[in-house]
């Protein structure tokens, strides 16, 4: 398919990519409270985007509404150029947007290695049998979760669910992962390694969009930054100038951070 061009492109500098996923002036409106006021933002193909803000501006509801987790009050959310807004979530999962949550959520009643399958089972490239069983052993590995796929998942720590829900969101091959603070609560080692993963996934070409506080990790990892203040977006830029735009200092980052 032939990428639309940006309209201010001149005409040497060749087509833009189109965005993999696109925002369009979504809202979400919990009665008289507006968690998401008319957002509006693209992720491009293989970007890591980082969604930031005080606490309470919106970014989880953002992602529950690209996830679909939430529907929309007004606006639409794109992959590739078809409208995900208003499909159930185990349609968008198909259609290729894979999560981790804030709140950790594994199933309980499974394994470790089960929870990771369950991941392939219902996420966009879906495999069985044999091969599916080797891309979760792959998976846990890759996450620091060796050997650890009989344990039943309520032997596992906080940080150990983290590390499996990261390996069951990318078992599906999503063409959109969503990270919702999957650095927070870490310590300085593990938050060592966990940003040596994302960047790893970063390299391979995964398209992220990250939740985060850890802005260590907002500055060594993201290409860009969306930011979000009472539900609106007050920045999108560069890491460097969107850390230094007045208006994200006054509203998320404090004077000591400037
Ligand atoms: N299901 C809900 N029902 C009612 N209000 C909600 C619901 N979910 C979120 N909110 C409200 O919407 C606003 C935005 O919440 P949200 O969790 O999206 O913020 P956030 O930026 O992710 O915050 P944090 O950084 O603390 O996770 C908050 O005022 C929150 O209380």
């Amino acid at each position: 398919m032939t990428p639309a061009l940006a309209p201010n492109a001149s005409p040497n500098a060749g087509p833009r990519p189109r965005p993999l996923l696109a925002i369009d002036g979504a809202r979400k409106a919990f009665g008289g409270l507006v968690a998401v006021n008319d957002v509006s933002f693209d992720v491009m193909p293989c970007e890591l985007l980082g969604l930031i803000g005080p606490n309470g501006s919106g970014k989880t509801t953002m992602l529950n509404l690209i996830s679909g987790a939430l529907k929309p009050t007004a606006g639409a959310i794109t992959l590739d150029g078809k409208r995900i807004s208003g499909l159930p979530a185990h349609a968008i999962a198909r259609a290729g947007v894979a999560r981790t949550f804030q709140l950790v959520r594994v199933l309980p009643s499974l394994s470790v290695e089960d929870n990771v399958i369950a991941g392939a089972v219902f996420g966009h490239r879906q495999s069985w049998g044999g091969e599916v069983r080797d891309r979760a052993r792959h998976l846990l590995d890759r996450v620091g979760l060796a050997g650890r796929g009989d344990t039943p998942t309520t032997a596992l720590t906080y940080i150990d669910q983290k590390r499996l829900e990261l390996a069951r969101a990318l078992a599906g091959d999503p063409r959109v992962l969503l990270l919702d603070e999957w650095l927070a609560g870490l310590n300085p080692s593990e938050l060592k390694i966990g940003i040596e993963l994302v960047a790893a996934l970063r390299e391979e070409g995964r398209t992220i969009v990250m939740v985060e506080h850890v802005m260590d990790a907002i500055r060594s990892l993201c290409d860009r930054c969306v930011v979000m203040n009472t539900g609106r977006t007050i920045a999108d830029g560069s890491v460097e100038d969107v850390l230094s735009d007045p208006e994200v200092v006054r509203a998320y980052l404090g004077e000591s951070d400037a």
